[in-house]
């Protein structure tokens, strides 16, 4: 069974301690926090109010940061650097430490702790308070700088001894092509080249699976995928044709198939509920994946087109055998073979989306459901994704073998080229 991070769980109050409502120890900006914590029958901490408090001590400094935006001028950067960092450590730093990380951002953001002191059995809220007060009149530029210090060495220390995979210890923020963001238990995985429409390049798909990789593995409940600009995303980049190596067009597709297979493969296998909100038009690619997300919700401005005859190519993403089961063989035929572009309404009747919303309050409605998703049990919804996936596992994997395969060849036929150079060449577009 999946389990939380470790260091996601501080350490419980010994049981004889009763629990005493704690006196709130935010400033006035910040959200309240709930005044008691569900206890188990053993009188530990719940996962989920562990993960909580975890996510109260790590990840609301970043909400913070964004109220105390003018406040900070000189490190800012490597102080949201550091918050992001601290989110991405694959290992428990221990109490002690997230303590210190709180208190210095506390101060740095805040100053001298003015709040009154909680009460001896808020054991919880007095460790934060002590953490603080110790701090004294610390200036906040050196609060800062020390938070800078302490996340770097923690960087070090505790990712060099991790089984990571190489590249896993990217930072959010050091993407090319996307924007990733991970707050209340979501992480939002958002394409972000809107000038071209989200077209996905070989850089992009690199991105992507990236992001997916270390989602998999981080706190957040849920992942989204979702689009910057007015497109969802215009599917692959069709300048990925154009730079041949070497060996020829026959390496080059090769190589493309490699890279889609994989890439498909972080789909099939994403442990977690994957969400895509679709926030505008969707061709290509960035439809037939649609197949294999856990729900989709869409604007009403939202299309979807897979034009694969057009551009001489053939179904991926598993959706030769997704779009089928979804739709009906037939309706899957219009789409897939004749290219049929669907409205959002007709996406949702064929059962590829999942709810369509007006366009004016898209945003607004899709992001409230999502956060009261993101509050389930996310061992739950982990094992419940599992026991509704799994079993087409190895079949989706063998689907998208063949259709890689396929797809090479397509892409050596004049049809995709000459498609490909009328795209380029400005002659054509969808
Ligand atoms: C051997 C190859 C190896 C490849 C590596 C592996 C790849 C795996 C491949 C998986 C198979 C995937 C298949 C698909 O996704 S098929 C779908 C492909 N997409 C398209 O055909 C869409 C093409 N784009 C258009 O038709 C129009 O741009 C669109 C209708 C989407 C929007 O039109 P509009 O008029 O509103 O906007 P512009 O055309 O002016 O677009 C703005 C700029 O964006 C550029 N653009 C948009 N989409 C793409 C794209 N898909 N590829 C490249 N560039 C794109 C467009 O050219 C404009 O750029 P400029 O401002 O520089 O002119």
């Amino acid at each position: 069974m999946p389990q939380a991070p470790a260091w996601a769980l501080l350490s419980a109050p010994p049981r004889t301690q009763a629990p005493a409502p704690p006196p709130n120890l935010r400033s006035p900006r910040a959200p309240a926090p709930p005044l008691s914590r569900p206890r188990g029958s053993d009188g530990a901490l719940g996962l989920e109010t562990c993960t909580a408090l975890v996510s109260e001590v790590i990840s609301f400094p970043v909400v913070q940061l964004h109220l105390n935006r003018t406040a900070m001028r000189a490190s800012q950067k490597d102080f949201e650097n550091a918050m992001s960092q601290v989110k991405l450590l694959k290992k428990d730093p221990g109490n002690e430490v997230k303590l210190k990380l709180y208190a210095l951002y506390k101060q740095a953001t805040e100053g001298p702790c003015n709040m009154p002191k909680p009460g001896v059995f808020d054991l919880i809220n007095k460790a934060k308070w002590d953490a603080w007060n110790a701090l004294g009149s610390l200036p906040k530029e050196t609060a800062r700088q020390n938070y800078v210090d302490l996340v770097s060495s923690l960087s070090s220390s505790l990712e060099s001894s991790s089984q990571v995979e190489p590249g896993t210890d990217r930072k959010s923020t050091g993407y090319e092509t996307l924007m990733v963001t991970s707050e209340d238990g979501i992480t939002k995985i958002m394409l972000n080249r809107p000038t071209k429409k989200n077209a996905l390049n070989v850089e992009m798909y690199h991105e992507i699976m990236h992001a997916l990789k270390a989602a998999s593995k981080d706190d957040s409940a849920i992942t989204v995928l979702t689009g910057n600009g007015d497109y969802y995303s215009s599917g692959n980049d069709l300048t990925n044709f154009t730079d041949i190596p070497p060996g020829g067009v026959e390496e080059k597709a090769k190589n493309g198939a490699i890279l889609l297979r994989e890439f498909v493969g972080c789909f099939i296998d994403f442990p977690k509920p994957l969400i895509a909100v679709v926030n505008g038009p969707a061709v290509g690619i960035s439809v037939t994946l649609l197949g294999l997300f856990d729900a989709v919700y869409a604007s009403d401005r939202a299309t979807f087109h897979t034009p694969f005859s057009h551009l001489g190519q053939s179904p991926e993403g598993c959706s030769s055998y997704t779009f089928p089961k979804i739709m009906s063989p037939a309706k899957a035929t219009e789409m897939l073979v004749f290219g049929k572009k669907l409205t959002a309404g007709e996406a949702c009747a064929q059962g590829l989306v999942t709810e369509v919303f007006p366009d004016s309050t898209f945003q607004k409605e899709v992001w409230t459901r999502l956060k009261a998703f993101a509050k389930l049990p996310p061992n739950a919804m982990r094992i419940s994704k599992e026991i509704i996936r799994n079993r087409e596992k190895e079949k989706l994997h063998a689907v998208n073998a063949e259709e890689c395969s396929v797809l090479q060849g397509r892409w050596l036929s004049d049809e995709c080229m000459n498609a490909v150079v009328n795209f380029l060449s400005r002659k054509s577009k969808l």
